[in-house]
């Protein structure tokens, strides 16, 4: 079970070293067999955070990556870069990204083939806009995943994959998406067959909060957290759900 936590740009660089520190000194402490936990934090605290981390096994991941890997590219981040310092994970095509900066299924695209050409895993993510039948969720977040693997497809891009099912409505809302409809929609996204073989994993994010894994765990392969795990010890308590699904 993944449990990971993106911290958006939500804390200071101390308060996100900090927050590192204490959980992945709680990793240390007990061991929590099955469980891969990840923290996402702004860039320039990712050096920090790996350092904090160190032998906790919390893994690191990066929020947004350049679609190419080197070059005149002011402002980008490389894919090659956060590999070589010790990145697992990243982000591509967040809602927030998808909405606020113009981050296109074609740029969604270059980003995870961009992660894959490094040994990064991509979390992608997906989500239709508004609330509405699992159908139609179903319907959209296929047709998103295929646009956003198929650079790597047609590259025959090995490496493995997080698909972050993340209802655009759900996302920073007072509650996550119902739990049926959580399940309906993870479900499918799990069983539709890839365009190609790789390790693919299905987590749910959008409100989700303590106690929510439990009730869906069978239909995903994790969790994935914003405000709800803004105190240390809420994202300790889902690693405590996730640790109790054996
Ligand atoms: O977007 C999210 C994680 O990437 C979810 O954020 P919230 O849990 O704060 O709604």
């Amino acid at each position: 079970m993944l449990v990971g936590t993106s911290l958006k740009m939500y804390f200071t660089h101390a308060r996100t070293v900090e927050w590192t520190r204490t959980v992945a000194a709680g990793l240390r402490e007990r061991s929590l067999d099955g469980v891969e936990p990840f923290v996402i934090p702004q860039f320039p605290s990712i050096p920090a955070c790996l350092e904090a981390a160190r032998s906790s096994g919390l893994a690191v991941g990066a929020q947004d990556v350049a679609t190419h890997d080197a070059g005149a590219f002011t402002g980008e981040v490389s894919a090659a870069v956060l590999a070589e310092i010790g990145c697992r994970y990243v982000e591509a095509g967040h809602a927030e990204r998808r909405a606020l900066f113009g981050e296109t299924d074609d740029i969604v695209a270059a980003k995870a083939d961009a992660a894959l050409r490094h040994g990064l895993t991509p979390i992608v993510c997906v989500g239709e806009p508004d609330r509405g039948d699992p159908a139609r969720a179903i319907d959209h977040c296929l047709d998103q995943i295929r646009a956003a693997l198929c650079v790597a497809d047609a590259a025959d891009r090995d490496g493995e994959i997080v698909i972050a099912y993340e209802p655009v409505w759900a996302i920073g809302a007072p509650e996550p998406a119902g739990v049926d409809h959580i399940r309906a929609v993870c479900s499918a996204l799990r069983d539709a067959p890839p365009a190609r073989p790789r390790r693919r994993r299905v987590i749910y994010g959008g409100s989700a909060r303590p106690g929510l894994l439990p009730l869906i765990a069978d239909t995903v392969d994790g969790i994935f957290l914003g405000r709800n795990a803004h105190e240390p010890s809420a994202f300790e308590a889902v690693l405590d759900d996730a640790a109790s699904l054996g």
